[in-house]
């Protein structure tokens, strides 16, 4: 799975058309949504992640809560983004590492939203330009 983390003022994302064949079905509340003082996760999960979905979740909280620290973020924003690699996960194995992902957050203690699997959308950030608010992390299951 390939993250790009940004550590956000806010993040607010609005949907748009469907962009796959069967998206995640989702509820009026859902079609917007926005977090303020927020740590932004667009991920990418990958072909190779399918070997062993649950390690890749469990290594992709890791990193989560390790620049969460770092940069004092107590919400997260998991964001389902298909443009960080090329090699990408079928949908809906990827929309179930991130749906454990987002569970597993919780279970951390994060606020924590997650931004509709398989659609479009418009979405604004406000990245905060510190030195440690843009990363990327890349994490694979061993096997
Ligand atoms: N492996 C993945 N990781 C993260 N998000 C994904 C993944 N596969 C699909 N998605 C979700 O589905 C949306 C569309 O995925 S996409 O690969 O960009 N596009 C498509 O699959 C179709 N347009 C056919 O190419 C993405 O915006 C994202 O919400």
């Amino acid at each position: 799975m390939r993250m790009l983390l940004i550590h956000s003022d806010y993040l607010e994302y609005e949907v748009r058309d469907k962009a796959i064949k069967n998206p995640e079905p989702i509820n009026e509340e859902q079609r917007k949504g926005r977090l303020d003082e927020v740590l932004a996760v667009f991920a990418s999960v990958e072909k190779v992640d399918e070997v062993n979905p649950d390690e890749v979740v469990e290594k992709a909280l890791a990193e989560i809560k390790d620049v969460a620290g770092q940069v004092k973020a107590e919400r997260v924003f998991v964001y389902p983004f298909a443009h960080l690699s090329s090699d990408l996960a079928k949908p809906d194995v990827a929309l179930d590492v991130l749906r454990k992902l987002e569970e597993r957050l919780k279970e951390e203690g994060f606020e924590v939203r997650r931004a509709p699997f398989g659609y479009y959308k418009a979405f604004r950030l406000s990245c905060k330009g510190h030195p440690l608010a843009e990363l990327s992390r890349t994490v694979v299951p061993e096997g």
